[in-house]
């Protein structure tokens, strides 16, 4: 494969590239964004970037007494240039020191010397301009300027508009369409950032081209995505799969089989089955659990179709965790295709899963707890944030398939789902803190993708009629949901 084309792939591998609702540097919102941040993780990602842009330099004849990298993601990839073609680095500081030199320019250099300025990503173009105005402010001359991805969204003219050539390694649509050909996403999703990119030119004063437009809508608010195109964003293979049920089976119904005999779980579950996307399990209530219960549960699931969700809110270190869920009595990771679990731990609760997949496993993915439902719970925004960071970067978002919230502002990414639980009709509050709402509340007003019901089934007169009314109403409202776009 072109060298080229498997870096991109690569740099997806890695999450470099996100997909949601972004606010750009210059204010506007994006569909996409480019995060080179990551590869300072991968040495190998760092050394193919710097050994492309030196081939260029080479290639294009870019020869220049100096190079500086703009602040701070371009600064190791303009190191590792330097160091390979033995140039002399010099160093923009974003602030001036406030002791000492005070200098804003670190690095020997005499007046009219050279520097060819290296960057990540070209949006406006202000970055790179920023850092050849303090450049030249030291007598330094600057007329070229290399970009690995250049979003093509106005950058290279407002450049060239101060006499500056801007080269790039790729551009945004290059990217796009890599990632198309290997199937990793589909072509709604590079057709709109092709929309976004043509609407969206950005002039030298980092306003928007066009003076008419006020506000740039991002085609992809995860509200207003059908589940199936968000299945081809999502990272986790689990996430892809229950969207896909979902959109096959029409269902967003996550029944909560909250009861304290096996046989009664299996009953709910054979009846329910048919209108569910997801069970979810709490085993430590059963009484008489045992392992042909779980057997018979997998066979029912198999039958109807639905995924199973041990409820488990796992919380401690990695490796208690990855205990609780591969051992002990219950072995949840031998059946279970998801679990929960709190952030508290931070990142190492995703690692813990994961160890606890070690011999036969049929667990994918884990639901994070990033709110609760029931009242005065001590969660608050930090937390929210926090969680939201757990789910979103770092290597092991891979098996994160979703987040367990209350609110439509806790996530921006389309490829993970939304669970929400406190949902019942006609009803408010529980004795003990559970907190409800309507159906179509959650689903149109704060973004569920899936509705999670206990009581409000369990208790009806014959759950499958009731399962049915859920499904129905959730389903409806997640229609409504994509017609209002
Ligand atoms: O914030 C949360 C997280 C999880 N739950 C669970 O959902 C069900 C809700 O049952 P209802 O009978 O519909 O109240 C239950 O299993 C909880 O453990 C939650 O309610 N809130």
């Amino acid at each position: 494969m072109d060298p080229k084309k498997s870096l991109v792939l690569k740099l997806y591998e890695i999450n470099a590239f996100k997909f949601g609702n972004f606010k750009m540097k210059v204010g506007i919102n994006s569909p996409v964004y480019f995060d080179l941040r990551v590869i300072v993780s991968y040495p190998e990602v760092m050394q193919t970037i710097s050994n492309l842009v030196a081939d260029y330099m080479k290639e294009h004849n870019l020869v220049a007494k100096h190079v500086c990298g703009v602040p701070y993601t371009a600064l190791p990839i303009a190191t590792i240039v330097a160091v390979k073609e033995n140039i002399p680095m010099l160093v923009r500081r974003k602030e001036a020191k406030s002791y000492g030199t005070k200098k804003l320019i670190e690095g020997i250099f005499r007046l009219g010397d050279t520097c060819l300025i290296i960057e990540d990503v070209v949006t406006s173009g202000s970055s790179i301009l920023d850092t050849i105005r303090d450049l030249k402010q030291e007598g330094i001359q600057v007329t070229d300027a290399i970009v690995v991805v250049d979003r093509e969204q106005g950058g290279a003219k407002n450049i060239a508009d101060h006499s500056i050539r801007m080269h790039s390694l790729f551009t945004l649509s290059f990217l796009m369409n890599t990632l198309l050909e290997a199937g990793k996403i589909e072509r709604s999703i590079v057709d709109s950032v092709a929309k976004y990119i043509a609407e969206v030119q950005i002039g030298s004063n980092g306003n928007l081209m066009d003076n008419n437009k006020k506000e740039v809508k991002s085609d992809f608010v995860r509200s207003e995505m059908p589940y199936e195109v968000r299945a081809n964003l999502a990272k986790c293979e689990v996430t892809k799969e229950l969207f896909n049920l979902m959109t096959t089976k029409e269902t967003n119904l996550c029944l909560a089989a909250d009861l304290t005999k096996c046989a009664q779980v299996l009953e709910v579950a054979d009846k329910c089955g048919p209108y569910i996307c997801l069970l979810k399990t709490h085993v430590d209530i059963l009484e008489d659990f045992n392992n042909e219960f779980i057997e018979t549960l997998l066979a029912i699931a198999e039958r109807h179709k639905f995924l199973i969700m041990e409820d488990r809110k796992f919380a401690d270190i990695g490796n208690t965790v990855s205990l609780q869920c591969g051992k002990g009595l219950y072995e949840i990771a031998r059946w279970a295709d998801v679990v929960t679990a709190h952030t508290i731990s931070g990142r190492s609760i995703l690692q813990g899963l994961k160890e606890s997949r070690k011999n036969v496993s049929k667990l994918r993915g884990v639901f994070l707890l990033a709110e609760m439902s029931v009242s005065g719970n001590l969660i608050d925004d930090t937390y929210k944030e926090a969680s939201r960071k757990v789910a979103t970067d770092g290597i092991d978002i891979d098996f994160v398939a979703g987040i367990v919230c209350q609110s439509a502002d806790c996530f921006a990414f389309p490829g993970l789902i939304q669970l929400t639980p406190g949902v019942k009709i006609d009803e408010k509050a529980d004795k003990l803190g559970q907190q409800y709402n309507e159906p179509e509340y959650v689903i149109k007003e704060k973004a569920a993708d899936i509705a999670v019901v206990g009581r409000g089934i369990l208790q009806a007169k014959c759950v499958a009629t009731a399962a049915a009314l859920y499904r129905s109403r959730l389903w409806s409202a997640y229609k409504d949901r994509l017609a209002k776009k």
